[in-house]
C-alpha cells in the first residue's frame, strides 16, 4: 500500500465545543433487522448516533497513526479508488493478507470486537429457520475504507481468509458511516441486487449460501450522511465503511 504524502484525516479541522453539544442531542432511529436472502441480514439504523460518532473518533485515532489511512494498489499503477486502514492483519490487493511493510498493524479495538459480536448475537436471534443460522465468529482482522463522493469499489468474493473461515461460511459483518452506498450483491458477477446501505447500518453476509457472494460499492450517494452525524464527528464528506472478519 503507498501511504499518502500526509496522512489521511477523516476529520474537518472543527470548534471541539460545538462538537460535544452535538454528540449529546442523541435521536435514536428505530432500528429494523432485515433477511435480504439466506445468510444476509441488513440491521438499519442499529448504530446510535454517539456510537457512530465513537467509530468515527477511533478510526480517525488509528488511522493518522503510522500504519494508518493509506491507498492500495496494484504493482501497474492502478490504484483502488478509496482509502484503507488494515485492523489485525495487513491486506491489499497485490499480496493479499501479510504481515505489513515496516509497520506495525494496529489491532482490533475491543470496542469493535464486542459491537460485531453484539450484532452477529441479534442476527443470529432473528433468524428462525435452522438452514439459515449463521456460523458464530470472533473477528480477528478488520478492513476500513473511507470513500470519497468518486469511490467505490469493484465486484469481487471476499475469499482471502482461511480455508477453514470460508468453507464454514464464516460471516463478514459490515458497519456503514457517513454518505449511504448503493451496494451490489448477488451469486453471479453479472446478475446483481443493489440494497443502500445508510449511516448506522450494519450488513452481515455468512454462511454456505452467503459468504461466497459476489459484491461491490457501485456508487457513494453524496451530501447523503445524517447532518447529526457530520456536525458531531466532523467526518469529511464520504463514507466510512468498516468490514469484520475471522482469518
Ligand atoms: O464498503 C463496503 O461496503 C464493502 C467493503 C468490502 O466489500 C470489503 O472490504 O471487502
Ligand atoms: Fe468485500
Amino acid at each position: 500500500m503507498t501511504r499518502t504524502e500526509q496522512p489521511f484525516s477523516l476529520i474537518l479541522p472543527s470548534d471541539p465545543v460545538c462538537k460535544t453539544l452535538y454528540a449529546e442531542k442523541e435521536n435514536k432511529v428505530q432500528s429494523t433487522c432485515e433477511v435480504l436472502r439466506s445468510g444476509m441480514i441488513l440491521l438499519r439504523n442499529y448504530l446510535s448516533l454517539s456510537e457512530q460518532v465513537e467509530i468515527v473518533n477511533i478510526c480517525e485515532e488509528l488511522g493518522i497513526g503510522p500504519g494508518g489511512f493509506g491507498q492500495p494498489g496494484y504493482e501497474d499503477g492502478r490504484k483502488l479508488q478509496l482509502q484503507m486502514l488494515c485492523l489485525g492483519r495487513y491486506w491489499d490487493p497485490q499480496t493479499r493478507y501479510s504481515k505489513g511493510y515496516g509497520f506495525k498493524v494496529p489491532q482490533i479495538p475491543d470496542k469493535f470486537i464486542s459491537l460485531v459480536e453484539t450484532a452477529l448475537e441479534d442476527s443470529q436471534s432473528f433468524i428462525k429457520s435452522e438452514e439459515d443460522q449463521l456460523p458464530w465468529m470472533s473477528p480477528n482482522i478488520g478492513i476500513v475504507n473511507f470513500y470519497t463522493a468518486t469511490g467505490r469499489l469493484g465486484i469481487h468474493q471476499d475469499r482471502d481468509e482461511s480455508w477453514d473461515s470460508i468453507n464454514k461460511g464464516s460471516p463478514v459483518v459490515s458497519i456503514s458511516n457517513g454518505d449511504s452506498a448503493e451496494f451490489l450483491y448477488g451469486d453471479e458477477r453479472n446478475k446483481l441486487d443493489e440494497v443502500v446501505l445508510k449511516s448506522g447500518d450494519i450488513l452481515i453476509f455468512g454462511g454456505k449460501k452467503s459468504r461466497n457472494i459476489y459484491h461491490g460499492v457501485k456508487a457513494i450517494i453524496p451530501n447523503s450522511a445524517p447532518e447529526a452525524l457530520l456536525k458531531a464527528s466532523m467526518l469529511r464528506p464520504g463514507r466510512l465503511n468498516l468490514t469484520f472478519r475471522q482469518y
